[in-house]
């Protein structure tokens, strides 16, 4: 088990140490120049995108996960953040053009900068993980289906809120507190 544990953590520190981190930077900016952000993504990717959604709520920013009963219409000035590993996922395309065409941004995080959905997006973070898809140039991986990229996934955007926090809000740690639901 300990092999296993040491294997995944390994995975994960030399994917983060390829990760271009300016383009991470700019997710942040994409973020802080955002009305509103529209966070969207199936599946694993898209329970990755809702803990990312939370903790934007918490620092403050105006966010809303696709598909939610309360989520209302985008529009030109917001940002639509598609996260997909294979970046082919037809539904986070689709309403990523959809963005597009009424004038919103659009942020990619994806394995693939190939993708149909990086070719479309304003701005892309591409993570060099192994997806569900397993492609020639993914790397190998000890675990299952997307895992390589869901795991990175999710602590790249994490990485991209303290940035978007230090760098444009200086939102305390008690300010974020004050934000947390207390109806649990
Ligand atoms: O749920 C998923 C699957 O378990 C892979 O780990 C994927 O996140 C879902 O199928 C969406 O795929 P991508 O758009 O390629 O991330």
């Amino acid at each position: 088990m300990n092999e296993i544990i040491d294997t995944v953590g390994k995975e994960i520190t030399g994917v983060l140490h390829q990760v271009d981190s300016e383009s991470v930077q700019r997710l942040a900016e994409e973020l802080n120049n955002a009305k509103r952000i529209f966070v969207d993504g199936e599946g694993r990717t898209g329970l990755m995108g809702k803990a990312f959604a939370m903790r934007l709520m918490h620092a403050g920013f105006p966010v809303y996960v696709v598909g939610e009963t309360i989520t209302p219409s985008i529009a030109a000035g917001d940002l639509y953040v598609a996260l997909s590993g294979s970046g082919s996922t037809g539904g986070t395309y689709t309403k990523a053009d959809k963005a597009r065409e009424v004038g919103a941004r659009v942020a990619a995080v994806t394995a693939n900068p190939e993708s149909p959905l990086s070719q479309l997006a304003d701005h892309a973070v591409y993570l060099p993980t192994a997806t569900k898809k397993r492609l020639a140039h993914e790397p190998d991986t000890i675990q299952p289906l997307g895992n390589q990229f869901d795991q990175t996934l999710h602590l790249v955007l994490d990485a991209s809120i303290i940035f978007a926090m230090e760098a444009f809000k200086s939102t305390s740690h008690e300010e974020l507190k004050q934000q947390h639901t207390n109806l649990e």
